[in-house]
């Protein structure tokens, strides 16, 4: 019997192609069904003369595509995981996250070859925090102004000459066949990625065990490993998108090494620390980095 699912997803390319890169996996598997997107824009997508920590954090990017699926306009929703909070809301569940892509952010722009290229007080555009505090501890006298849209968008700025250079991450050049903008791959040591940076997520309506089994086979293990270590650490330390908080896994012979940070833009106080332990251990691993950071006043960095 033919079934269809339905896919709710953003309408920016990044969102699209991620939509239909879920959709082509699993139309692949299973000849018989039927997977169709359905589009809608969030809140996030709307707001964009605004700081998004100034209009309430990544939720904004997610919780119309909750709302189609509770009332049963769709099936999954397919999520960049960096934009998803720490907090799953009640009645949905993380049902699959998928292999990642490069983790690491991007430096992008016409003129200059890396961040050390760049001239003095050079202009360069990020909206996060997370960038701003790391690019401002390895130059100090860069002008950081805020860029906010979505992936072309922020290259056209760029492009029109706004800024000297922008940040951006990798995943997303990539999925949109512009891996010939990045300048240069900034190293976790010179800015630690995002919390899910580069992994795609899919969330389910909490124990549809139906569309949990069908989309299983997408599950990337060591991706989930190191994600879930990720979030574990953010949700410890309650961070949104409102702090810069970054958290980094990476696996090898099934031993993790997480590397977490939290930062203060007003005061450039930078606090970097980093657990490993067993694989099966991640999320406690997480909870483990978070104390850790907490215990040598990262509560305190974070309030400023
Ligand atoms: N809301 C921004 C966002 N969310 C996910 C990605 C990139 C794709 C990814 O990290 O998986 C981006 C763009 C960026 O940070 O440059």
């Amino acid at each position: 019997m033919n079934k269809t699912l339905r896919i709710a997803t953003r309408q920016s390319p990044l969102a699209l192609w991620q939509a239909e890169y879920v959709q082509t996996r699993l139309e692949k598997l299973y000849p018989n069904l039927t997977v169709v997107l359905v589009e809608m824009s969030t809140k996030g997508d709307q707001i964009l003369n605004s700081p998004l920590p100034k209009i309430g954090g990544k939720g904004l990017f997610i919780k119309e595509l909750e709302v189609s699926m509770m009332k049963g306009m769709a099936d999954i929703a397919v999520h960049s995981m960096k934009d998803v909070p720490y907090e799953i809301p009640q009645g949905f569940e993380l049902g699959a996250i998928l292999k990642r892509e490069n983790p690491f952010d991007a430096f992008v722009s016409n003129d200059f070859s890396s961040i050390d290229d760049l001239p003095q007080n050079a202009k360069v555009g990020t909206c996060s925090m997370r960038r701003i505090v790391q690019l401002k501890a390895i130059r100090p006298d860069l002008k950081i102004l805020d860029l906010r849209g979505n992936i072309n968008t922020r290259l056209k700025k760029l492009d029109e000459g706004e800024f000297d250079g922008i940040i951006l991450a990798c995943a997303g050049l990539i999925r949109l066949g512009l891996e010939d903008r990045i300048k240069q791959q900034i190293s976790d040591q010179q800015s630690l990625p995002a919390i899910g940076q580069g992994a795609v997520g899919i969330e389910i309506r909490e124990n549809d065990t139906g569309i949990l089994k069908l989309i299983k086979p997408l599950i990337d293990v060591e991706t989930t490993y190191r994600i879930s270590a990720e979030r574990a650490m953010n949700a410890r330390l309650e961070g949104g998108c409102l702090v810069p908080i970054a958290g980094f896994a990476l696996v090898n012979n099934e031993q993790i090494t997480l590397t977490g940070l939290v930062g203060n833009v007003d005061t450039g106080v930078i606090l970097k620390e980093q657990v490993l332990g067993h694989v099966s251990q991640a999320e406690t691993l997480g909870v483990e980095l978070a104390n850790k950071l907490i215990s040598l006043g990262a509560k305190d960095i974070l309030k400023g």
